[in-house]
C-alpha cells in the first residue's frame, strides 16, 4: 500500500497558507516528517486523517479516495493527534475496550483479546487498572498509540509523539512504532532530525507549507555529501563568517562556537571535512528556503 498525496494545497481563513502545492508518495514503513514550528505538518496530517478539507489536491491511499471515501480511510486509519484529552478517572483496560467498541469490535471476546494485546504491546498491563489521571507522560502517549493501533490499522499517523518524554520513554515509544511499521504507513511528524535518521525509511523536510527535500535519509544526505566543513571560532569572528561562508549551523562547544559550513569546492585553511548529518541538511535547506523567501 502506498499513500499518494498530490498537489494539496490548502489555505486557512485567517489567510495563512498552511500547505502550498505538496505532493508526496509515501510507502509502507516508517516515514518521517520534519519541519518547524508552523511549518504545516499538523496540517498535512489532520487533512491525511480526515478531519479536515484542503482547498486542492488530492490524497490516494492504496485504491481509495481520501478526501471522499472518508469512512472507508476512517476503517483502516489509526491517529495519534498532537494532543488528546483522556478520561483521568477511568482505568487504562475500560477506556481501551470501550474505544474497540467504538472501533466496530463488537464481540466481546474479540474485544478483549485485543485490549489485552495492546496492552502487553505497549507495556501498560502492570497498569492496567490504574486511573490514567496517575499515568506519566510516556505512560499517556503509550495508551494513545494502543487506542491508534485497534482494528489493525494499514496507515499510523502520529503527530509529535514524543515532545517531552524523558529520552526512556521516548526509546521506548519509537522502538514500539518501528515494531509495528512492518508492512503498514507510519508517519511520525516530529522536531527531531536524530528520530528520522535513525528510524525512518522514508521522508520529508516541509517548510511553510512546501517540501522542501524528501527521500531516503541516506540518499537526501548524499546530496550534501563532501560538502560540509566544521571549524572552531571565537564569538567576535562569527559575524564576518557568516558574510564569507555559507553557515548552515553554529554550537557552543564549552563557550567556543563550532561552526558547520557548506562548500560545493574544498576549502582549507581552518576547516575540516566531516561527515554529512540529516541535521546538516535540514538546517541548510531552511536557510536557502527562508532566503528564497526574503
Ligand atoms: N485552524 C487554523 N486556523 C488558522 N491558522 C491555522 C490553523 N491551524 C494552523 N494554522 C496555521 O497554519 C500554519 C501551519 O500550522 P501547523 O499546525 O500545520 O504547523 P506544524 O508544522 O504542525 O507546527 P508545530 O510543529 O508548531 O505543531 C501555522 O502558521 C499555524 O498558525
Amino acid at each position: 500500500m502506498e499513500l499518494q498525496i498530490t498537489n494539496l494545497s490548502k489555505t486557512y481563513a485567517n489567510g495563512v497558507r498552511a500547505l502550498n502545492n505538496v505532493s508526496l508518495t509515501i510507502p509502507s514503513g516508517m516515514f518521517g516528517l520534519l519541519g518547524p514550528n508552523g511549518a504545516g505538518k499538523s496540517s498535512l496530517m489532520r487533512t491525511i486523517a480526515t478531519l479536515q478539507e484542503p482547498d486542492s489536491g488530492s490524497i490516494r491511499l492504496g485504491n481509495l479516495d481520501v478526501l471522499t471515501q472518508k469512512e472507508a480511510v476512517r476503517q483502516v486509519l489509526g491517529y495519534l493527534p498532537q494532543e488528546f484529552g483522556l478520561y483521568p478517572s477511568i482505568s487504562a483496560d475500560v477506556l481501551l475496550d470501550y474505544f474497540a467498541g467504538l472501533k466496530g469490535i463488537r464481540d466481546a471476546q474479540e474485544r478483549k483479546l485485543a485490549v489485552e494485546s495492546l496492552l502487553h504491546q505497549t507495556n501498560l498491563w502492570a497498569a492496567r487498572k490504574k486511573n490514567l489521571g496517575g499515568y506519566s507522560g510516556g505512560m499517556k502517549q503509550r495508551f494513545g498509540i494502543a487506542v491508534a493501533l485497534l482494528g489493525s490499522p494499514q496507515l499510523i499517523i502520529v503527530d509529535e509523539p514524543t515532545a517531552g518524554l524523558d529520552p526512556t520513554e521516548r526509546n521506548r515509544f519509537l522502538d514500539l512504532l518501528s515494531e509495528i511499521s512492518d508492512n503498514v504507513i507510519v508517519i511520525l511528524s516530529t522536531h527531531i532530525v536524530e528520530d528520522v535518521t535513525e528510524l525512518c525509511s522514508n521522508m520529508a523536510i516541509i517548510a511553510s507549507g512546501e517540501v522542501i527535500a524528501t527521500g531516503r535519509p541516506t540518499d537526501v544526505i548524499g546530496e550534501i555529501r563532501g560538502k560540509v566543513y566544521r571549524t572552531k571560532t571565537d564569538k567576535a569572528a562569527l559575524p564576518t563568517l557568516r558574510t564569507t561562508h555559507d553557515v548552515i549551523s553554529t554550537k557552543l562547544v564549552a563557550g567556543s562556537p563550532v561552526v558547520r559550513v557548506f562548500s560545493e569546492t574544498p576549502i582549507n585553511g581552518e576547516f575540516t571535512p566531516v561527515e554529512a548529518t540529516l541535521e546538516d541538511v535540514y538546517f541548510h535547506r531552511l536557510a536557502r528556503k527562508e532566503m528564497a523567501g526574503v
